[in-house]
């Protein structure tokens, strides 16, 4: 199983994530988010860290803004968490470079199963991978989860990352999935305060995969 460690704002600790192994580093480029990383990294940081993981969450972005960003922190990822729809994906996706992959986030709040089977099925075309979180108006990193069990009835056809309030005690529960994620994404629960990540509970995450 793969690990993502999202709304990272510190070198120090970007270093270290990158000394265990993980597989992709999330900067959230969305203001309003108290890890909006361009409060404490600039570009030209984000662009010197050498992982080919490297993931750009963004929230109802300009596509311009999108394109300008990728190119300048030169990320390899580009994470959908807003309300982006397939002909904006559609669109994007000619303006990127051929090889970047896009994650598109469903929030599950309180949809059906099939209105979920829908919503999935119109992204396929254009997306890269699915990343289930937890619906909420702060569109993420609230450590909320929702119900896994809805993934059991649906039909998840790419990989997909499982993300929403992930922590060290409910992990365990992940054996209760018929389809297995690529990889978790974790984020407030292995935190000391927003942006700063627990380097020591991480670890033990490590463990316990
Ligand atoms: O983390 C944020 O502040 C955030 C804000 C707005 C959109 C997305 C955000 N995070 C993106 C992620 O991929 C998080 O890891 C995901 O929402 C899960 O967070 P958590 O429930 O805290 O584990």
């Amino acid at each position: 199983m793969k690990l993502k460690v999202c709304g990272l704002t510190k070198i120090d600790q970007i270093q270290e994530l990158i000394s265990l192994k993980v597989d992709f580093l999330g900067f959230i480029f969305y203001e309003k988010s108290p890890r909006y990383v361009l409060n404490h990294l600039t570009l030209k940081e984000i662009a010197e860290i050498s992982h080919t993981g490297k993931v750009g969450v963004f929230v109802n972005e300009s596509i311009k803004g999108i394109v300008e960003i990728a190119s300048e922190a030169q990320l390899d990822i580009i994470q959908l968490h807003g309300d982006e729809n397939e002909n904006y994906i559609a669109n994007l996706k000619t303006q990127l470079p051929f090889n970047m992959d896009i994650i598109k986030v469903i929030r599950i709040g309180n949809q059906t199963a099939g209105e979920l089977q829908k919503t999935i099925n119109h992204q396929l075309s254009t997306i890269n991978y699915l990343l289930f979180d937890t619906d909420s108006k702060a569109f993420g990193g609230t450590g909320e989860t929702f119900d896994w069990e809805i993934l059991n009835e649906l039909e998840i056809p790419i990989p997909y990352f499982l993300s929403g309030g992930i922590s060290l005690e409910n992990v365990q529960q992940l054996s209760t999935l018929n389809t297995q994620p690529i990889s978790l994404d974790i984020n407030s629960k292995f935190e000391t305060e927003p942006g700063i990540k627990d380097l020591k509970k991480i670890k033990q995450l490590y463990e316990k995969l």
